[in-house]
């Protein structure tokens, strides 16, 4: 891990080296040369990332530089214009988003997506309920097998929501509601956890605990986050993609992105723009 780390602050400034079109099996996402092209706008412009398994990455840069936009070119929500998406050692470029769901990619969104009238334990059934290849009625039969049961209880002490089973979505708080976001992704029992801004709107206590819950994740569960909040996202991960215009700016430890001048110009750059 040392030797490739040193490999890719080698490769600072030319971040498409030969080296990083060879496919490692260390790597469970690899992204080459990911382009996504709206009408003439190019939102993702020769994106190549590689994320070694149990890494934990954070994709990071200013409004509108595309990172929600691969976030969806790899999890099949938008179809790559060009380039490939490998995923544990398999091209999923072409892939629809549940196919790639079923083998290992589970994805929290920035909008809420729950069913507010049901209970926390309701919505986990239908997490578990939309893995499962069994047809029944959604909210009628279909009783949880013991296995079932205990994921959802893992995924839910997890996301510390385990004493909030009975309580109905609508009467939580939006950090709980957040919370139980990430006990229905990783209900799945995923490879690649991708969160899509999991601390936006949340005061700062609720910061806290969602910091804490995602630090607290199996180690071995790769993790690619995107996140607005500079100081928490930088403290959770291992390694960071800046974009900018859709384009790979710098890819550095934290400790290197605080301290990095591309980063923080486009930072103040934007906040210059909008000031
Ligand atoms: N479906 C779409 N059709 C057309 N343009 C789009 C579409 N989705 C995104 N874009 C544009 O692509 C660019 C990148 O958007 P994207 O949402 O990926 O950026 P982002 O980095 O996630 O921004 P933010 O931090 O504000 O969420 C923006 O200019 C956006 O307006």
């Amino acid at each position: 891990m040392r030797a490739r780390r040193r490999t890719r602050q080698d490769r600072f400034g030319t971040l498409t080296s030969p080296q990083a079109k060879a496919h490692s099996v260390t790597d469970l996402l690899h992204l080459e040369g990911i382009c996504v092209q709206f009408g003439g706008l190019k939102a993702v412009d020769d994106v190549t990332i590689r994320v070694p398994r149990g890494e934990r990455r954070a994709i990071i840069g200013p409004n509108g530089a595309g990172k929600t936009t691969l976030f969806n070119a790899i999890t099949g929500m938008v179809r790559a214009t060009s380039g490939r998406v490998m995923f544990d050692g398999r091209d999923v470029t072409r892939m629809p988003v549940h196919a790639r769901a079923a083998i290992g990619m589970s994805r929290t969104f920035q909008i809420t997506n729950l069913f507010p009238n049901l209970t926390v334990a309701e919505n986990m059934r239908l997490a578990l309920r939309g893995l499962s290849p069994r047809k029944f009625s959604l909210l009628g039969g279909g009783s949880l097998t013991a296995e079932e049961h205990a994921r959802a209880d893992k995924a839910l002490g997890v996301s510390r929501l385990h004493a909030r089973r009975d309580v109905v979505v609508k009467e939580m708080s939006y950090g709980e509601q957040r919370q139980l976001e990430l006990a229905m992704a990783l209900v799945a029992q995923p490879k690649l956890l991708l969160l899509d801004e999991p601390a936006a709107g949340l005061s700062p206590s609720e910061r806290v605990i969602v910091s804490d819950i995602i630090r607290a994740l199996p180690r071995d569960l790769t993790l690619v986050l995107i996140e607005h909040d500079m100081d928490l996202v930088l403290s959770l991960v291992d390694y960071v993609t800046c974009l900018n215009n859709g384009k790979m700016l710098v890819e550095a430890p934290p400790a290197e992105i605080r301290t990095n001048t591309l980063v923080q110009d486009v930072y103040l750059g934007k906040a210059r723009h909008h000031a």
